[in-house]
């Protein structure tokens, strides 16, 4: 029986620009299921940002709720948030945002370290996902020696240190090559089938989106749903 990992019930949003309101989430509900994979698109400044942080307790809904594991987390305190993101989110973003003065190996035990776990056991983990991504021969490079596509594998790896329940992962491919940004898609789709990790991938590239068994389209503030039955993932 498939298991409800995050749900998000009746979200709206609404910003205050100043000249006047914009309802950019209008009663939106979405729901991702432990080890599916989910794509989110939609036209430039359609909220897939906005719905994405919502998600992930980065921002609150102006009304509405987010359910992990059943606990409603838009009503917990900014501190209660960071742990739970720790503990059960990995991020990856279209610039890697790794950090420019550590290698690779240090940038993926970074994560674990801040978790206060030992560095040897830190590190274990760090070489084993970079071997996992195809990085043991650039585990000692920091990321300006590195490619776009091995940066952005660091950054997957990264993502995995904590064991995460959902990886989120906002235009992960956005800044690479067509080949590149398959490879790295290819390797996400992996390791959710091996390691029953959650994803959604917030994408403009619709062929990568066409991939996943459901694809969610925001427009005009609404959720709308395709399912594409032969996808593989
Ligand atoms: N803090 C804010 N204050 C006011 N308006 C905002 C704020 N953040 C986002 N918006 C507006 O909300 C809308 C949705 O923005 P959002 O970044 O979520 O879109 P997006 O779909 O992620 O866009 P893109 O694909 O270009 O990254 C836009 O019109 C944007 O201008």
């Amino acid at each position: 029986m498939t298991k409800v990992l995050l749900q998000g019930q009746h979200i709206n949003k609404v910003y205050d620009d100043g000249s006047g309101q914009v309802q950019v989430l209008n009663d939106v509900d979405f729901t991702i299921d432990a080890a599916e994979m989910v794509a989110i698109v939609g036209a430039s400044g359609s909220g897939k940002s906005t719905l994405m942080h919502i998600l992930a307790g980065l921002d609150r809904p102006t009304s509405g709720a987010v359910l992990f594991d059943g606990q409603d987390v838009t009503r917990w305190s900014a501190s209660q948030l960071a742990k739970w993101r720790n503990q059960n989110v990995g991020f990856v973003y279209q610039f890697h945002h790794l950090l420019p003065e550590f290698n690779a190996l240090e940038n993926v035990a970074m994560p674990l370290l801040i978790q206060g776990r030992p560095t040897a056991e830190a590190k274990q983990r760090a070489t084993e996902l970079l071997e996992r991504v195809g990085l043991a021969h650039r585990l000692e490079h920091r990321p300006a020696q590195l490619s776009g596509g091995e940066r952005q594998r660091v950054a997957v790896a990264r993502a995995f240190a904590n064991r995460p329940k959902l990886v989120i992962a906002d235009e992960p491919t956005g800044n690479l090559d067509g080949e590149t940004a398959e490879a790295v898609y290819q390797l996400m789709l992996e390791l959710n089938r091996e390691q029953g990790t959650a994803f959604i991938i917030v994408t403009h590239d619709e062929h990568l989106a066409a991939q996943l068994q459901r694809t969610e389209r925001l427009s005009r503030g609404h959720l709308v749903t395709d399912i594409h039955e032969d996808a593989p993932c």
